[in-house]
């Protein structure tokens, strides 16, 4: 499989904390991989470090190197934005932008990028929200408040705004977790359809979705990468007894 993203040797402190400790890893293209592991094992700072999200953290310290593509996102003259415009990231609770309209939520990060026309802009919306299984639902209310949308639906915004931008990778920090059992399954449904033209990597809670969802698992523990493999393997017959103990409900 051809990696898309890779850590190497990647360290995260906050001040005297060692949250991420060595991480070295591939993330295979056009696949999903889930990070999993109990709470505090590092597994959100290890995604944020990937859209270089601790930049902004006050006390941060993250050494290593993060290949995209083979360029290295932290080395000299990267543009952090111009990262996030190929990195983008959905997070646990939807937050789309209170004060605007279904449309114009979507087109919002692409906007950043420059005037354009409003044919092309309408285009960039129904083409984001088809993609994410969401036009049909709001087609004739694009002009309504994006508050007036139900969780699962905001969420589906969310990351069809993500999508207009037209990034290689997306990160996922537990999608579904705020959503209603059939919510989150048409997130998962999503995911499954999205994998064909992006890079997803997902932090998730439930081992379940991780079974359903990935096609590699990877499992954290203390700061640490403990195993990585294709997903059957993790849930059926891991390599590493401390994985066994995690998804067999044995700690965590
Ligand atoms: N901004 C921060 N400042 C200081 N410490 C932090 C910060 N963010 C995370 N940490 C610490 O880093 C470690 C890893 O946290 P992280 O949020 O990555 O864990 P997690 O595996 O995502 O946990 P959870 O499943 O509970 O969300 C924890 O010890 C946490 O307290």
């Amino acid at each position: 499989m051809n990696s898309k993203v890779k850590l190497d040797d990647l360290n995260v402190h906050f001040g005297g904390t060692h949250a991420v400790k060595g991480v070295t890893i591939d993330f295979p293209a056009n696949s999903v991989t889930a990070i999993i592991g109990p709470s505090g094992c590092g597994k959100s700072t290890v995604l944020r470090a990937i859209n270089r999200m601790h930049d902004m953290t006050p006390g941060a310290r993250v050494s290593g190197r993060i290949l995209l593509d083979e360029t290295d996102i932290y080395g000299r003259g990267v543009d952090p934005v111009a990262i996030r415009r190929r990195i983008g990231m959905v997070f646990q609770k939807p937050n789309p932008f209170p004060a605007m309209s279904i449309h114009d939520n979507v087109i919002a990060g692409y906007k950043l990028n420059g005037r354009m026309r409003r044919d092309e802009a309408d285009e960039i919306v129904e083409t984001s929200l088809q993609r994410v299984a969401l036009w049909d639902e709001v087609k004739d209310r694009l002009k309504s408040n994006a508050m007036e949308l139900s969780g699962g639906q905001q969420q589906r915004l969310c990351i069809a705004r993500t999508i207009a931008v037209r990034p290689d990778v997306i990160l996922m920090d537990e999608p579904a977790s705020a959503l209603d059992p059939i919510s989150t399954l048409k997130i998962e449904e999503l995911i499954e359809e999205l994998k064909e033209r992006y890079t997803i990597i997902i932090v998730t809670h439930n081992m379940q979705q991780a079974a359903r969802v990935s096609d590699v698992t990877a499992f954290f523990y203390l700061g640490e990468l403990i195993e990585c493999d294709v997903t059957k393997k993790i849930f059926t017959t891991p390599d590493r007894k401390q994985t066994e103990d995690y998804i067999t409900g044995r700690f965590g």
